[in-house]
């Protein structure tokens, strides 16, 4: 998909943007990076079509676009599930089908206070979750995520780090925003820097290929009796994969994390086999949730 010299203004005020020209390939991760106002979720709009830019033209947009704004949730009693249920039938899935979805959808992503909670008394984080669970309902070929970290608990970066993977690992696109530079360059595999109407290309993002993730291989303290410990890897920060074998626990944690992870094990009493970094090339989320 490619932006070509796109302009925006609303009405007649300033220009918000000017001569954009933006790339954006499968399988990669592109954060656009800039302060407040600088036009970030503009462009994202932009991307997704829900706002028409002033000059210039999109092409190849894919059909299949989820979008977690930067807004969200509507002011609804209507049930998180319910919600979700009836965007997947907008979307096209039959009503068992989409029930499902959403229900295996807010599984994974740990919503507390339950399904049946009204989307108006959602706290922040909970919301965030209902909103990216609604933008995976159908497996987008296109994802885009404004501020998608604003709000979320720490075991929650875990699951949406890994949703994040899945997606590109299947040849799909995600585009998302943030303010902060480390979450960007940890995570972005292409990052357009967004300042005073213009959108450049970052020529040095630290990360060239897809998000880079560290495998650590970990052994479990023992009790008195000899029996090894046993811990919920799968809710730390970070964390995509974690196997045990009886002998010895491996970890895929995204890189921008695994400081933090081995400081907590080795606190807990876990010793350190091994640790590495791997370039992931498995793992599926499409239909993974399904
Ligand atoms: N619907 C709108 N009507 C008029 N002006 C708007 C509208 N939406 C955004 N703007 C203006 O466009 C500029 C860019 O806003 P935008 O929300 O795209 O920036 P942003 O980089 O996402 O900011 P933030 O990081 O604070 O969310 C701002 O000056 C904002 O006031």
């Amino acid at each position: 998909m490619k932006l070509r010299d796109i302009g925006k203004r609303y009405g007649r005020q300033t220009w918000v943007l000017t001569h954009v020209q933006v790339d954006l390939p499968p399988g990669e991760l592109i954060a656009f990076s800039g302060g407040n106002g600088s036009g970030k979720s503009t462009l994202l709009r932009i991307v997704v079509g829900v706002t028409r830019p002033t000059t210039g033209r999109v092409t190849d947009r894919p059909a299949l676009i989820g979008y977690v704004p930067d807004r969200f949730p509507p002011d609804e009693r209507m049930s998180a599930l319910d919600y979700l249920t009836h965007m997947g039938r907008v979307s096209g899935l039959r009503g068992e089908a989409a029930g499902r979805r959403a229900e295996s959808l807010l599984e994974r992503l740990a919503l507390v206070g339950g399904a049946d909670t009204a989307l108006r008394a959602l706290s922040k984080g909970n919301a965030q979750k209902v909103a990216l669970a609604q933008a995976l309902m159908v497996p987008p070929q296109l994802l885009v995520l404004d501020e998608p970290w604003s709000g979320l608990d720490s075991s929650a970066h875990g699951v949406l780090a890994e949703i994040m993977n899945e997606i590109t690992r299947a040849g799909g696109t995600l585009v998302f925003t943030d303010h902060r530079e480390s979450v960007v360059r940890a995570n972005a595999t292409r990052i357009y820097r967004v300042a005073g109407g213009s959108v450049t290309l970052d020529e040095n993002p630290t990360r060239m290929t897809r998000p880079t993730e560290t495998r650590l291989v970990l052994r479990a303290p023992v009790n008195e009796y000899g029996i090894p410990r046993t811990a919920d890897w799968r809710s730390c920060a970070g964390v995509v994969t974690a196997h045990d074998n009886g002998a010895h626990t491996t970890i895929h944690v995204t890189s921008a994390y695994a400081d933090e992870l081995i400081l907590a094990a080795l606190r807990e009493g876990w010793s350190m086999v091994e640790a590495g970094m791997v370039h992931t090339s498995q793992v599926s989320v499409h239909g993974g949730a399904s």
